[in-house]
């Protein structure tokens, strides 16, 4: 059983409620929900009432460098991000106090800490590990020096489904970033930025690299459009080629995509067929029509719920891009810009010298916002949608009537991951959007296959 203490601990000092301490014995209730570069994701499938309906954030053994001074200056209008113990307490406070109020409360859960011992890590290590894509394995191990996970709302399933026993899908999406930039401060060698998606001039480096097999029919500009036929080509499109973009979830376990990254097959005719299947309980349609009548609510919660409206606004505070952003970076860390000191060319030089007159303060709010913008460009979208019961009224969730099927559903819209981005991470920001720019202006194709 999971021990309670009195202790004065990371929890105790931040919330004045009892805290939790996973023992060795408790791993076995905890199984593998899926992962991304830093954390392992694990669901609870004991019977405590304290975890049922929860996901437990466990972190990877990747360096993480610890806050500086900078980001400390930078973030020193947020007190709890500026004085925090460790980045991972800052990580925090970042998702509740910049986060959570630019997207809505509602739509994120800022979880609480709960203790983790090594024996807990290790146990869950090994119970998981073949579930694990193996890529991710040699990527990184969960951390077993952490004492400490984040325990947050099971945002896959609805809390009361289970006792109602009634069914719940959830939509999982990482949508990445869905304006074009228009900053002055993008070079003319690298104006294809200004007209194709960063999502699909990356997808070719990733081709190049053969990070991917095929290019992504995804492109994020048509899920932000605001129109829905176009939301729902995006959301054909996401099916057909779901890379790290797409998952869905039936009662919490997954039935299209993949847990913890993506693998890829020639054809998705199999998979669809059996992920028709899987639907048909929550769908009211013929085999042949369930899977386009599914896409339409999808697409149709997007729209109606307007989410995306707010998670763009917040993509755009990325104002002058990376190639303007960078410069304001140096005049934050007070050092000499290393991209004005390799520039030969006088006009960009002039250019560019407008930004390291700024203030600090301007500067300091210049990569602040690009750091907010970073995180809202990386997290995820998860749509969870319950069929109603007849004239069932509930206040608590989005209600939605999908015409083609006569069926009204309840539906709730939350993030995850909005964790908040190391400062440092602006000078690989600025190589990885040369790298792709600059591949993509000698070999780039725009074609959607
Ligand atoms: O830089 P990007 O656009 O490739 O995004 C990274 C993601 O790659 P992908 O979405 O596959 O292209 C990447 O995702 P994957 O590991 O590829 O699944 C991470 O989300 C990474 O964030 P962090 O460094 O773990 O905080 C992401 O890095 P950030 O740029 O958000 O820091
Ligand atoms: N609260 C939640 N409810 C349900 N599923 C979740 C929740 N949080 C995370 N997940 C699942 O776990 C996966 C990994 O979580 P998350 O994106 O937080 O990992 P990460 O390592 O921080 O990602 P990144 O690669 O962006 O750094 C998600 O893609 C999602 O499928
Ligand atoms: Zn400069």
């Amino acid at each position: 059983m999971p021990t309670r203490k009195g202790t004065k601990t990371l929890e105790s000092v931040m919330e004045p409620s009892e805290f939790i301490t996973l023992n060795e014995s408790d791993a076995s209730d905890w199984s593998y929900r899926g992962e991304g570069a830093a954390n392992v994701v694990l669901e609870y499938i004991g019977s405590s009432h304290v975890f049922v309906g929860k996901v437990l954030r466990v972190a990877k053994d990747k360096v993480i460098p610890s806050m500086s001074d900078h980001e400390r200056r930078l973030w020193s209008d947020v007190k709890e991000i500026a004085t925090a113990d460790s980045r991972d307490v800052a990580s925090r406070m970042f998702a509740v106090h910049v986060m959570r109020p630019l997207l809505g409360d509602d739509h994120v859960d800022a979880g609480r800490w709960v203790g983790v011992r090594r024996e807990f890590l290790l146990s869950v290590e090994s119970n998981i590990e073949h579930q694990r894509p193996p890529w991710r394995i040699d990527a990184a191990k969960i951390d077993f020096l952490r004492q400490n996970a984040l325990l947050i709302l099971d945002h896959s399933v609805f809390p009361e489904a289970v006792s109602e026993r009634s069914p719940c899908i959830s939509v999982e999406i990482k949508t990445k970033c869905g304006h074009l930039p228009s900053s002055e401060f993008i070079t003319k060698d690298h104006e294809a930025k200004t007209r194709v998606s960063r999502f699909r001039m990356h997808q070719v480096l990733k081709l190049y690299q053969r990070k991917i097999m095929q290019m992504s029919k995804y492109d994020p500009l048509d899920i932000f459009s605001g129109s829905k036929n176009t939301i729902r080509d995006a959301i054909g499109a996401l099916f057909a080629t779901p890379q790290n973009n797409f998952r869905i979830f039936l009662n919490g376990s997954i039935i299209f995509g993949c847990l913890g990254g993506f693998e890829e097959t020639s054809s998705t005719v199999g998979t669809y067929e059996k992920f028709t299947d899987c639907i048909k309980d929550i769908i009211q349609a013929s085999h042949d029509q369930r899977l386009a009548r599914f896409q339409e609510l999808i697409a149709e919660a997007i729209y109606d719920s307007g989410i995306l409206n707010y998670l763009l606004d917040v993509q755009k505070l990325d104002k002058i891009d990376i190639e303007g952003a960078i410069h304001a970076y140096y005049n934050v860390i007070s050092e000499p810009c290393l991209v004005c000191k390799n520039l030969n060319d006088p006009e960009a030089r002039f250019k560019y010298s407008w930004l390291h007159s700024l203030t600090l303060e301007e500067s300091i709010q210049i990569v602040k916002e690009y750091m907010i913008s970073t995180t809202a460009k990386d997290c995820s979208l998860i749509i969870s949608f319950k069929p109603k019961r007849n004239e069932e009224k509930t206040l608590k969730y989005h209600s939605i009537f999908l015409e083609s099927t006569n069926q009204a559903f309840d539906y709730k819209v939350s993030f995850v991951d909005l964790d908040m981005k190391p400062l440092k991470n602006m000078v690989c920001y600025y190589e990885l959007d040369r790298k792709i720019a600059d591949l993509y202006s000698k070999i780039g194709n725009d074609n959607k296959s």
